[in-house]
């Protein structure tokens, strides 16, 4: 069973290109959303978050205070460091036991969503990579968007803390051009058919 990786920036599409792949009916490991839910789940995790981030890292009533994390995180290189370095260890034993749940179900390929494939290291339990490319400023007016709550600076010092779009091309196997000027699906169906072949 092939593991496919999607990666890309802040904006950049990933989660709508993984939702075409769903809808082909291609099982989907969303690292993003699985990561709050260990930091939300795991109990040991919660105490060591609690003890780096302090006892806001949840708020009174013991959710992810995602708000607070981001601002601490996203505004100190050496924070945001630690962060990763004890959600990331998580996530990963966590795909571990999805893939292999998957592999029974006799699936010809499955993919991982993240937006730090290649800076955490996970790209190492894939098999081939495809980077989600728009332009800088077509990300920024879709995750303004998105996420109300963030303004154009806050984007652009997150985009300060992942890899360049350069660097990320360049480690891909594949890419998907969604900017204003591809269309998305008929990329994604190719990308399906070569993945089915290949199994
Ligand atoms: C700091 C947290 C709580 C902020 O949550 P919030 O809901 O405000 O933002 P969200 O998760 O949607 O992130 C916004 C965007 O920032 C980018 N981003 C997320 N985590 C990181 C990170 N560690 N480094 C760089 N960019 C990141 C992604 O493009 C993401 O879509 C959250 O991002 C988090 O827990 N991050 C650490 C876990 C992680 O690394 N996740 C990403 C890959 S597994
Ligand atoms: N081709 C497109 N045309 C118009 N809007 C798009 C297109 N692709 C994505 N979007 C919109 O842009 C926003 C960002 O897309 P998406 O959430 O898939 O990005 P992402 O790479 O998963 O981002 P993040 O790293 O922040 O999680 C979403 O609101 C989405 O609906």
């Amino acid at each position: 069973m092939l593991r496919i990786g999607i990666t890309g920036g802040i904006g950049s599409g990933k989660s709508v290109a993984c939702r075409l792949f769903q809808v082909l009916g291609v099982p989907v490991y969303d690292a993003d959303f699985r990561a709050k839910w260990v930091m939300a789940h795991d109990s040991a995790l919660r105490a060591e978050l609690e003890q780096a981030f302090g006892p806001e890292a949840f708020d009174a009533a013991g959710v992810l205070n995602r708000g607070y994390l981001a601002k601490v995180a996203f505004n100190d290189p050496a924070q945001l460091a630690r962060l990763n370095a004890l959600v990331h260890p998580h996530v990963g034993r966590d795909f571990e036991q999805w893939a292999e749940a998957q592999q029974q179900q006799g699936h010809p390929y499955l993919i991982k969503e993240a937006a730090l494939l290649f800076e955490s290291g996970s790209y190492r339990q894939l098999d081939r990579i495809i980077t989600v490319f728009a332009p800088l400023p077509v990300r920024q007016a879709r995750v303004l968007l998105r996420d109300p709550h963030r303004t154009a600076d806050d984007i652009l010092a997150i985009v300060g803390k992942q890899m360049s779009e350069e660097e990320k091309l360049s480690r891909a196997d594949y890419v998907l051009h969604n900017d204003d000027q591809h269309l998305l699906i008929p990329q994604v169906l190719k990308l399906d058919a070569a993945f089915r072949q290949a199994h």
